[in-house]
Protein backbone atom coordinates (compact mmCIF):
# COMPACT_ATOMS: atom_id res chain seq x y z
CA UNK A 1 0.00 0.00 0.00
CA UNK A 2 0.82 3.70 -0.30
CA UNK A 3 -1.29 6.36 1.05
CA UNK A 4 -1.07 9.69 1.65
CA UNK A 5 -1.80 13.17 2.85
CA UNK A 6 -0.81 16.68 3.01
CA UNK A 7 -2.46 20.34 3.77
CA UNK A 8 -2.84 22.61 1.39
CA UNK A 9 -4.26 26.10 1.34
CA UNK A 10 -8.08 25.35 2.32
CA UNK A 11 -7.75 22.07 4.21
CA UNK A 12 -6.52 18.44 3.40
CA UNK A 13 -5.79 16.09 0.79
CA UNK A 14 -5.73 12.33 0.83
CA UNK A 15 -4.46 9.80 -1.79
CA UNK A 16 -3.94 6.04 -2.01
CA UNK A 17 -3.68 3.01 -4.34
CA UNK A 18 -5.80 0.31 -4.96
CA UNK A 19 -3.91 -2.83 -4.51
CA UNK A 20 -4.65 -5.75 -2.13
CA UNK A 21 -1.76 -8.52 -1.91
CA UNK A 22 -1.67 -11.76 0.00
CA UNK A 23 2.17 -12.65 -0.40
CA UNK A 24 2.76 -11.93 -4.30
CA UNK A 25 -0.53 -12.59 -5.31
CA UNK A 26 -2.99 -9.58 -5.96
CA UNK A 27 -6.44 -10.45 -4.19
CA UNK A 28 -7.80 -7.28 -5.08
CA UNK A 29 -6.79 -4.93 -8.38
CA UNK A 30 -9.25 -2.08 -6.79
CA UNK A 31 -9.99 -1.59 -3.42
CA UNK A 32 -10.79 1.37 -1.75
CA UNK A 33 -8.55 2.36 1.48
CA UNK A 34 -10.25 5.70 2.17
CA UNK A 35 -12.26 4.91 4.70
CA UNK A 36 -15.19 7.65 5.60
CA UNK A 37 -15.01 8.54 9.62
CA UNK A 38 -17.33 11.70 9.50
CA UNK A 39 -18.71 13.89 6.84
CA UNK A 40 -15.39 15.93 7.44
CA UNK A 41 -12.98 13.24 8.53
CA UNK A 42 -11.95 10.48 6.08
CA UNK A 43 -8.64 8.36 6.92
CA UNK A 44 -6.68 5.92 4.81
CA UNK A 45 -5.96 2.68 6.02
CA UNK A 46 -2.45 0.65 4.90
CA UNK A 47 -1.37 -3.16 6.96
CA UNK A 48 -4.20 -6.03 7.69
CA UNK A 49 -7.28 -4.56 5.52
CA UNK A 50 -10.15 -6.41 8.01
CA UNK A 51 -8.35 -4.40 10.70
CA UNK A 52 -8.49 -1.27 9.15
CA UNK A 53 -11.79 -1.21 8.06
CA UNK A 54 -12.99 -2.69 11.48
CA UNK A 55 -10.80 0.00 13.52
CA UNK A 56 -11.94 3.01 11.29
CA UNK A 57 -15.47 1.62 10.63
CA UNK A 58 -15.87 1.40 14.84
CA UNK A 59 -14.55 4.83 15.28
CA UNK A 60 -16.83 6.11 12.76
CA UNK A 61 -20.12 5.05 14.43
CA UNK A 62 -18.57 6.03 17.77
CA UNK A 63 -18.49 9.60 16.03
CA UNK A 64 -21.60 9.47 14.93
CA UNK A 65 -23.26 8.59 18.04
CA UNK A 66 -20.85 11.28 19.67
CA UNK A 67 -22.27 14.01 17.29
CA UNK A 68 -25.97 12.76 17.95
CA UNK A 69 -24.76 13.56 21.69
CA UNK A 70 -23.67 16.95 20.93
CA UNK A 71 -25.28 18.06 18.49
CA UNK A 72 -21.69 19.60 16.54
CA UNK A 73 -19.38 18.39 14.13
CA UNK A 74 -16.58 15.99 14.51
CA UNK A 75 -13.27 17.07 15.56
CA UNK A 76 -10.24 15.35 14.18
CA UNK A 77 -8.61 14.87 17.70
CA UNK A 78 -11.56 13.17 18.69
CA UNK A 79 -11.29 10.72 15.64
CA UNK A 80 -7.49 10.99 16.59
CA UNK A 81 -8.12 10.23 20.45
CA UNK A 82 -10.26 7.48 19.41
CA UNK A 83 -8.24 5.37 17.19
CA UNK A 84 -5.13 6.09 18.69
CA UNK A 85 -6.40 3.98 22.18
CA UNK A 86 -8.16 1.65 20.70
CA UNK A 87 -4.63 0.24 18.86
CA UNK A 88 -2.45 1.10 21.60
CA UNK A 89 -5.23 -1.03 24.13
CA UNK A 90 -4.29 -4.35 21.54
CA UNK A 91 -0.68 -3.08 21.77
CA UNK A 92 0.37 -3.77 18.05
CA UNK A 93 -1.48 -6.64 17.30
CA UNK A 94 -4.43 -4.78 15.28
CA UNK A 95 -2.28 -4.36 12.33
CA UNK A 96 -3.20 -1.12 11.24
CA UNK A 97 -1.33 2.05 9.49
CA UNK A 98 -3.43 5.16 9.48
CA UNK A 99 -3.05 8.31 7.92
CA UNK A 100 -6.28 10.37 9.06
CA UNK A 101 -6.95 13.72 8.01
CA UNK A 102 -9.85 16.66 8.20
CA UNK A 103 -10.97 20.07 8.90
CA UNK A 104 -13.10 20.95 11.57
CA UNK A 105 -14.35 24.31 14.06
CA UNK A 106 -10.49 24.09 14.46
CA UNK A 107 -9.24 24.24 11.33
CA UNK A 108 -7.34 21.49 8.81
CA UNK A 109 -5.70 18.73 10.66
CA UNK A 110 -3.39 15.65 9.35
CA UNK A 111 -1.91 12.63 11.07
CA UNK A 112 -0.19 9.54 11.33
CA UNK A 113 -1.29 6.87 13.46
CA UNK A 114 0.75 3.55 13.90
CA UNK A 115 0.03 0.25 14.90
CA UNK A 116 0.94 0.45 18.47
CA UNK A 117 -0.53 3.82 19.09
CA UNK A 118 1.31 6.44 18.77
CA UNK A 119 0.45 9.40 16.41
CA UNK A 120 2.00 11.96 14.57
CA UNK A 121 1.09 15.75 13.38
CA UNK A 122 2.17 16.49 10.03
CA UNK A 123 2.13 18.52 7.39
CA UNK A 124 2.27 15.93 4.84
CA UNK A 125 2.53 12.38 5.47
CA UNK A 126 3.34 8.79 4.06
CA UNK A 127 2.40 5.21 5.48
CA UNK A 128 2.57 1.39 3.69
CA UNK A 129 5.24 -0.15 1.77
CA UNK A 130 5.30 2.31 -0.88
CA UNK A 131 5.46 4.92 1.81
CA UNK A 132 9.48 5.54 0.99
CA UNK A 133 9.02 6.24 -2.63
CA UNK A 134 5.78 8.21 -1.79
CA UNK A 135 8.14 10.34 0.73
CA UNK A 136 10.56 11.01 -1.97
CA UNK A 137 7.95 12.77 -3.98
CA UNK A 138 7.03 15.11 -0.50
CA UNK A 139 10.41 15.72 0.50
CA UNK A 140 11.38 17.04 -2.72
CA UNK A 141 8.44 19.09 -3.77
CA UNK A 142 5.83 19.87 -0.83
CA UNK A 143 5.84 23.51 -0.06
CA UNK A 144 3.25 25.72 2.07
CA UNK A 145 0.45 27.41 0.33
CA UNK A 146 -0.13 25.05 -2.29
CA UNK A 147 -3.83 25.64 -4.00
CA UNK A 148 -6.14 22.57 -4.66
CA UNK A 149 -5.03 21.67 -8.00
CA UNK A 150 -1.44 21.75 -7.13
CA UNK A 151 -2.00 19.61 -4.42
CA UNK A 152 -3.76 17.01 -6.25
CA UNK A 153 -0.79 16.85 -8.45
CA UNK A 154 1.00 16.01 -6.14
CA UNK A 155 -1.13 13.37 -3.84
CA UNK A 156 -1.36 11.57 -7.51
CA UNK A 157 2.49 11.86 -8.01
CA UNK A 158 3.33 10.63 -4.88
CA UNK A 159 0.59 7.48 -4.76
CA UNK A 160 2.45 6.74 -8.42
CA UNK A 161 5.64 6.49 -7.59
CA UNK A 162 4.50 3.91 -5.05
CA UNK A 163 2.15 2.69 -7.54
CA UNK A 164 4.93 1.88 -10.34
CA UNK A 165 8.04 1.20 -7.35
CA UNK A 166 6.68 -0.97 -4.97
CA UNK A 167 5.37 -4.37 -5.47
CA UNK A 168 2.39 -4.03 -2.28
CA UNK A 169 0.88 -1.24 -4.53
CA UNK A 170 -0.43 -0.54 -7.59
CA UNK A 171 -3.41 0.06 -10.37
CA UNK A 172 -5.36 3.23 -9.19
CA UNK A 173 -5.22 6.49 -7.80
CA UNK A 174 -8.01 7.10 -5.21
CA UNK A 175 -8.30 11.00 -4.01
CA UNK A 176 -10.00 12.70 -1.44
CA UNK A 177 -9.83 16.73 -1.17
CA UNK A 178 -11.78 17.98 2.43
CA UNK A 179 -12.27 22.05 2.80
CA UNK A 180 -13.98 23.41 5.75
CA UNK A 181 -17.71 22.87 4.62
CA UNK A 182 -16.71 20.75 1.77
CA UNK A 183 -15.52 17.65 0.29
CA UNK A 184 -14.58 15.96 -2.61
CA UNK A 185 -14.07 11.79 -2.79
CA UNK A 186 -12.60 11.39 -6.06
CA UNK A 187 -12.76 7.77 -6.68
CA UNK A 188 -10.25 6.33 -9.31
CA UNK A 189 -9.14 9.69 -9.90
CA UNK A 190 -6.26 8.18 -12.07
CA UNK A 191 -6.40 5.26 -13.66
CA UNK A 192 -2.58 4.79 -14.89
CA UNK A 193 -2.72 0.69 -15.58
CA UNK A 194 -5.70 0.05 -17.83
CA UNK A 195 -5.73 -3.65 -18.62
CA UNK A 196 -5.17 -3.94 -22.48
CA UNK A 197 -7.83 -6.52 -23.80
CA UNK A 198 -6.33 -9.16 -26.54
CA UNK A 199 -8.76 -8.11 -29.95
CA UNK A 200 -11.89 -10.34 -29.63
CA UNK A 201 -10.70 -12.12 -32.97
CA UNK A 202 -7.75 -13.44 -30.74
CA UNK A 203 -4.02 -13.73 -31.62
CA UNK A 204 -3.04 -13.16 -35.28
CA UNK A 205 0.49 -13.88 -36.85
CA UNK A 206 1.82 -12.78 -39.98
CA UNK A 207 1.16 -14.90 -42.49
CA UNK A 208 2.97 -18.60 -43.50
CA UNK A 209 4.42 -18.70 -39.52
CA UNK A 210 3.30 -21.17 -38.32
CA UNK A 211 5.51 -23.61 -37.19
CA UNK A 212 7.95 -20.87 -37.59
CA UNK A 213 10.42 -21.36 -34.13
CA UNK A 214 10.53 -17.75 -32.13
CA UNK A 215 13.99 -17.00 -33.05
CA UNK A 216 12.99 -16.90 -36.82
CA UNK A 217 9.78 -14.54 -35.93
CA UNK A 218 12.14 -12.26 -33.74
CA UNK A 219 15.85 -12.52 -35.01
CA UNK A 220 17.97 -10.99 -32.09
C1 LIG B 1 -5.06 -13.75 2.75
C2 LIG B 1 -5.59 -12.76 2.49
C3 LIG B 1 -6.16 -11.47 2.18
C4 LIG B 1 -5.35 -10.47 3.00
C5 LIG B 1 -5.63 -9.09 2.47
C6 LIG B 1 -4.72 -8.12 3.17
O1 LIG B 1 -4.96 -7.71 4.28
N1 LIG B 1 -3.60 -7.79 2.48
C7 LIG B 1 -2.68 -6.80 3.00
C8 LIG B 1 -1.30 -7.39 3.12
C9 LIG B 1 -1.40 -8.45 4.15
C10 LIG B 1 -1.31 -8.09 5.49
C11 LIG B 1 -1.44 -9.08 6.44
C12 LIG B 1 -1.67 -10.40 6.06
C13 LIG B 1 -1.77 -10.73 4.71
C14 LIG B 1 -1.63 -9.75 3.75
C15 LIG B 1 -2.69 -5.62 2.08
O2 LIG B 1 -2.83 -5.74 0.87
N2 LIG B 1 -2.57 -4.44 2.67
C16 LIG B 1 -2.70 -3.21 1.91
C17 LIG B 1 -3.75 -2.35 2.57
C18 LIG B 1 -5.08 -3.08 2.72
C19 LIG B 1 -6.09 -2.09 3.32
C20 LIG B 1 -5.61 -3.54 1.35
B1 LIG B 1 -1.30 -2.46 1.90
O3 LIG B 1 -0.86 -2.17 3.21
O4 LIG B 1 -0.34 -3.23 1.19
Amino acid sequence: TTIVGLIFQNGVILGADTRATAGSIVCDKNCEKIHYMAPNIYCCGAGTAADTEAVTDMVSSQLQLHRYHTGRESRVVTALTLLKSNLFKYQGHVQAALVLGGVDATGPHLHTIYPHGSTDTLPFATMGSGSLAAMAVFESKYREGLTKEEGISLVCEAICSGIFNDLGSGSNVDICVITKGDKEYLRNHQLPNPRTYISSKGYSFPKKTEGTCITKLFPT
